[in-house]
């Protein structure tokens, strides 16, 4: 059941239910904490891939990462939850699912997308089994005089949404497992958002393995570009700058009302060696 403002998107795009593969879009990451860029990055690959009349972009999902991740500064799931559920309260299509968070390890992003499509896959056969009965109820309507229409339709297709530093990162040896990468882009697909600085179609002319899927890869062109990270939200809340029209505002109430963000908070797994993941935050705080 959609609101005014999708009606009003689907209008605007002349789009029909039946042309068109329906989209989910699962952004895995820190969200340490959720920011405005987070949320633009969903309304800018919707745009995208719908603006190709191929797609409708049915629902959004964020996936906080959960605390085996043991990235530096990186604070409890709960709170990094309660974030995100607080800056989509006002989207009627981006939501926010804790199975990651909630998982004791750290979960390869595969791993995620494969649960996300089990998830997908058995509201499917719900609606099927609801077919089975719309069919029977059809009969029972055309024997009777009354017309009712059904048609069957293709589950939504599940697509990873990231920044370009996450493409890229691909390239960093041992971070992911090459089979991994290939069931991403081979078997769900990838939304990329370019961010200042990154080159994704050169990094996919470059890896064979991107090459070969680049038909399932979409590059994103953020024209407006911008420099938020949750690195520089953290720092500015630990010199105790404002972050106003960074966050939504909920965000940042929550943030005031637990006191996160501290200079102690930011030292935390910076003893972790082994961490999957430094490079960005170690880069960009020092
Ligand atoms: N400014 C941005 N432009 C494009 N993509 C972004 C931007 N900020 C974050 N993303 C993307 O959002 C997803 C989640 O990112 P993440 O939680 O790591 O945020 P981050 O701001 O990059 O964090 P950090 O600064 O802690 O590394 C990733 O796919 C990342 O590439
Ligand atoms: O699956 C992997 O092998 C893998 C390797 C490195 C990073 N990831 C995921 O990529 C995301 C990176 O987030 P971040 O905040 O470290 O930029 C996060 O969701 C990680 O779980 C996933």
């Amino acid at each position: 059941h959609y609101t005014a403002e999708t009606e009003h998107h689907l209008k605007v795009r002349g789009m029909d239910d039946q042309s068109v593969t329906r989209v989910v879009l699962l952004a895995c990451g820190s969200f340490n904490p959720v920011t405005n860029m987070h949320l633009r990055m969903f309304e800018l690959a919707r745009d995208h891939l719908e603006d190709t009349g191929l797609y409708r972009v049915v629902k959004g999902i964020i996936s906080p990462v959960g605390d085996g991740y043991n990235k530096k500064g990186l604070i409890e799931s709960s709170h990094r939850l309660a974030m995100a559920r607080l800056s989509t309260e006002n989207s009627d299509w981006i939501t926010v699912d804790s199975w990651e968070s909630l998982q004791p390890d750290w979960v390869e992003t595969a791993k995620v997308i494969r649960h996300h499509g089990e998830m997908l896959a058995a509201e499917q056969s719900n609606d099927d089994v609801d077919t089975v009965k719309n069919a029977k109820k059809r009969r029972i309507d055309e024997y009777s005089g009354k017309s009712s229409h059904f048609t069957r339709r293709d589950g939504p297709q599940l697509m990873l949404l990231c920044g370009a530093d996450v493409l890229e990162s691909f390239g960093v040896p041992n971070l992911w497992k090459q089979e991994d990468i290939a069931e991403i882009v081979g078997r769900y697909g990838l939304v990329c958002v370019t961010r200042s600085g990154s080159d994704p179609h050169k990094f996919i002319h470059k890896s064979d393995m991107l090459w070969k899927y680049r038909k399932n890869i979409h590059v994103v062109h953020e024209w407006v570009t911008n420099e938020i990270s949750a690195t520089h939200v953290r720092q500015s809340l630990r010199r105790g700058r404002s972050v106003r029209y960074l966050l939504p505002d909920g965000v940042i109430h929550f943030i005031r009302e637990h006191g996160l963000y501290s200079a102690e908070s930011e030292q935390k797994n910076a003893d972790v060696v082994l961490a999957p993941l430094h490079r960005y935050s170690d880069a960009s705080s020092s």
